[in-house]
């Protein structure tokens, strides 16, 4: 075993530490001097002891906005004030990138001061970066790839083929979810193996695909997302000496976001917070390792102080293993951990609160907990039902400018969905209005296929056993390389044990034509000349730096101009392929950035940093724009003004989860997340009609919204919406029509169906229908009941002005009417909702 230690660790040299190191590693810490003052002024009583406190284990629990990010923020600020631990005994565990980033410069502001070596990051950061330096271990190279979902799917996709797999009804999704199920458990394939049910078809099948992609991964030195995790536990728990120096070396564990945590994130932390036991002690001491002054009375090294901080009531990613019981069971696992509860809220007015308070109480199985705060009640929530998506979208863009108009900035404003698919509306609308926005996450640049491409000719050449990536840029651009070459290239290394790359050197011997020959030796030879350009000087050798190695960009433009890749795209006929080589470019002018912006990385290293690039760490608070977002994304956020749109039955709750145990619970839980993202102003919407998957369907309200109490929430519905046959239709009527589909299927018509859902599926407490929110939501909403209308007549509509109607399609609620409008052009609407009127 090598023992590598950091770099960044003033006490972890093995070798010859400069002088200075080595007498501020010989300084005494752990003296538990008293956080200074400065520090904590400006804390509650609680908050302050939280971030004072100095046992063992310590867990923060509390509602949203009561200052838990910011207590670990300040406690780690304290732990480096007052000497009792170097930047780089810290760890602290956050949700994003971008968190990590804000969290590194909260610190060092309160420090005033840089605090270089603390590792702040993502678990996915922090193990790759373990796993880089102890690869060999495990037997790894330590320039792994680190496979997306998409690269993960395309594996699958080629298993699934093999196996015929797809008759059992196997698909590259389905195998995915389930093979990350297992290793968020940490379940392997032996485990799953020793497990499976010999005698069902579909468990064999399964663990065939699971043992096929695990080699294959293997192969290709390469890991998905989830083995990040679990190969840094593995690696803990098998070499034990390995673990020694992370526990020996991290003082100070502190996680953000805890009740997100999967299991495999929990087994992480246990492995990091062992004590390192009195015979390794010594091994690593006999290695040169600084031990002295960190042991006890028993010679070991006592495990790291761990402070975990989290709201159950914002768990929101049990989908993807989040296992809840992590935050319910810390007491019982961690022996003797003190606990504080913050109650506070400084993010949000009390109306805010009160919403988020009464819908979250519908959820069973919580520790009630009430946020209240100092601020006052503020204004009061403005709710808006739209009679479509887009007048749903024309009203967000409204507000938006007149926030704008009263001095909010863009960036302090920010409208959350709960699928990606609902930005489409809102963006023409922001597009037309001229409003500056951002989509947050959506179809990223990385995963652009043209992006895809040239990040595979890098791969290649980091990687030469990663057969993905160079499978995929076998042919691309099109070097008359076609599938019947590819497979007997895969056959010819998999009968002679070869890669895939080294394969190809021998395409001479293959009895393929002299030009795809030729083709193929022409792109190892460039993948070989690459992969040359990053071997540093001697000089560089002999002091292990990089020097003398080629820079990213420059292996980067030598690749695209040796493929051909933006040549071949500019040359195309396809007016998209112009777009594609500008975002080739961009791609090149962005290696360009990290090659100034981080002297001396070297190509693995900008690997990493794209492949973990997560969602939420696109945003960019200067940028000036409305940020658009998932609900997921929005975690741990806070903007001026928030604007919840698309509350609906199937959307929120979505329709996938509704069915699902505990999913319409999580499904709150993530709309309590929303609503507590705001710090003054809270818009709720929804759209009557919503065209999904090409087809228009009436919605129903999002049973979510009848939890906020009346008196907290201003409905406004759409100008268009009130009924044009003035009134003539009494209120109780259309309540008692809801939102179409249930008039005259008796029993109460929608609402009553829902409610039925309801206690079926959730677990609300009080499922009452109140006929009276139902009142103020529906009551006004237009309804045309059967008008009729035919192909040939003339109609008016309040925005479009007048049409003709071409054709009417569908049955009942759901008849559509397909309309020239002499200005506005071809429209589809809803006929029961529409507001036109028969001409
Ligand atoms: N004692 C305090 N005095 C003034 N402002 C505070 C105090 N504590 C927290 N805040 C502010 O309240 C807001 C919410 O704090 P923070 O983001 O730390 O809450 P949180 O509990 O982490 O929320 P979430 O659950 O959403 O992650 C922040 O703007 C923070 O600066
Ligand atoms: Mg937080």
């Amino acid at each position: 075993m090598t023992l590598i230690l950091d770099p960044d660790d003033p006490t972890g040299w093995r070798e010859a530490p400069g002088a200075a190191d080595r007498e501020r590693a010989d300084e005494p810490r752990g003296a538990g001097h008293a956080a200074s003052d400065r520090l904590t002024a400006g804390l509650n009583p609680q908050q302050r002891e939280a971030v004072e406190y100095r046992g063992q284990a310590l867990l923060i629990v509390a509602g949203a906005g009561s200052g838990k990010t910011r207590v670990l923020t300040h406690r780690i600020a304290s732990l480096i004030d007052g000497r009792e631990a170097w930047p780089s005994q810290i760890l602290a565990i956050t949700f994003t990138n971008k968190a990590a980033a804000e969290m590194r410069e909260r610190v060092e502001a309160l420090l005033g001061e840089a605090a270089g070596g603390m590792w702040i990051s993502t678990f996915h950061s922090a193990c790759v970066r373990i796993l880089r330096r102890e690869a060999e271990a495990i037997g790894l190279s330590s320039t792994f790839t680190i496979y997306d979902s998409a690269d993960q799917r395309t594996i699958l996709k080629r298993i699934i083929k093999e196996l015929d797999a797809d008759t059992l009804g196997f698909t590259p999704a389905s195998a995915q979810a389930k093979i990350s199920k297992l290793k968020n458990e940490l379940s392997d394939v032996e485990t799953y193996a020793r497990n499976v049910n010999t005698n069902d078809p579909n468990d064999v099948m399964f663990l065939e695909i699971f043992r096929q992609y695990t080699r294959r991964l293997r192969d290709a030195s390469a890991l998905d997302f989830d083995d990040l995790i679990s190969e840094t536990v593995y690696l803990f728990r098998a070499f034990p000496k390995v673990a020694a120096l992370y526990q020996r070396r991290f003082r100070h564990i502190l996680v953000d976001e805890y009740q997100d945590t999967n299991h495999a994130q929990y087994a992480l932390i246990r492995e990091l917070t062992r004590p390192v036991e009195p015979d390794v002690v010594a091994e690593l001491d006999a290695h040169g390792v600084l031990v002295r002054g960190m042991t006890d009375a028993t010679g070991a090294i006592p495990g790291a102080s761990l402070t975990v901080v989290g709201d159950s009531d914002q768990s929101i990613y049990a989908f993807r293993g989040a296992d809840i019981r992590n935050i319910v069971e810390f007491e019982r696992d961690f022996p003797g951990a003190k606990v504080v509860l913050l109650e506070q809220n400084y993010r949000s007015t009390q109306n805010i609160l009160s919403a988020a308070n009464s819908v979250i109480s519908n959820n069973f199985d919580r520790k009630d907990k009430k946020l209240w705060t100092a601020d006052g009640d503020g204004d009061k929530i403005t709710g808006y039902t739209g009679y479509s998506a887009h007048d749903e979208a024309q009203f967000v863009a409204d507000e938006i400018e007149a926030l704008h108009r009263a001095g909010v900035a863009y960036r302090d404003i920010a409208v959350f969905y709960r699928t990606n698919a609902q930005t489409r509306a809102l963006e023409e609308i922001f597009v037309r209005s001229a409003l500056p926005y951002r989509v947050v996450g959506g179809t990223k640049f990385y995963e652009r296929a043209e992006i895809k491409d040239a990040m595979a000719y890098l791969i290649a050449v980091a990687n030469p056993l990663d057969e993905l990536a160079i499978r995929r840029i076998l042919n691309t651009p099109k070097r008359g390389i076609g599938p019947a070459t590819e497979t007997s290239i895969a056959s010819f290394a998999e009968q002679n044990d070869l890669s895939f790359r080294q394969a190809m050197r021998a395409a001479d011997g293959l009895g393929l034509g002299p030009k795809v020959t030729k083709a193929i030796l022409d792109l190892a030879n460039l993948l070989d000349a690459a992969a040359a350009m990053l071997v540093p000087s001697q000089k560089g050798i002999d002091e292990g730096t990089n020097e003398g190695a080629s820079k990213v960009s420059e292996v980067l433009a030598f690749l695209i101009e040796g493929s051909k890749l933006v040549e071949t795209l500019r040359t195309s006929r396809d007016p998209q392929d112009e777009t594609r080589a500008e975002n080739v470019e961009e791609l090149l002018a962005q290696t360009k950035d990290f090659d100034r912006e981080n002297p001396g990385a070297g190509l693995v290293d900008f690997l990493t940093q794209v492949s973990l690039v997560a969602a939420a760490d696109e945003l960019d608070d200067a940028s000036g724009t409305v940020s658009l977002m998932t609900l997921h994304t929005a975690k741990g956020l806070e903007y001026h003004a928030v604007f919840l749109t698309g509350l609906e039955e199937g959307l929120l709750p979505h329709q996938m989860s509704a069915s699902e145990p505990g999913g319409p619970a999580e499904e709150r839980r993530l709309f309590y997340v929303g609503i507590t993202r705001a710090r003054k102003r809270l818009y709720l919407s929804l759209a009557m009609s919503r065209a999904q998957f090409g087809e228009v369907s009436v919605a129903m309200p999002s049973r979510y919204l009848q939890e906020i109490p009346d008196e907290l929430v201003d409905w406004k519905q759409s100008p268009g919406m009130a009924n044009s046959r003035g009134g003539s239709q009494p209120r109780a009527l259309n309540a008692r029509r809801g939102f179409g589909g249930g008039a005259g299927s008796g029993g109460g018509g929608a609402w009553g169906t829902r409610d039925r859902d309801l206690e079926r599926f959730s677990v609300t407490k009080s499922a009452a229908p109140k006929t009276e929110w139902a009142n103020r939501v529906t009551g006004t909403v237009r309804d045309n009941g059967d008008l009729t209308l035919e192909a040939g007549d003339r109609i008016r509509h309040t925005d479009f002005g007048e049409g003709t109607v071409r054709q009417v399609t569908g049955e009942g609620t759901k008849r559509i009417a397909h309309v020239a409008f002499d200005a506005a052009g071809q429209k589809k609407l809803l006929i029961k909702i529409a507001p036109i009127e028969k001409l």
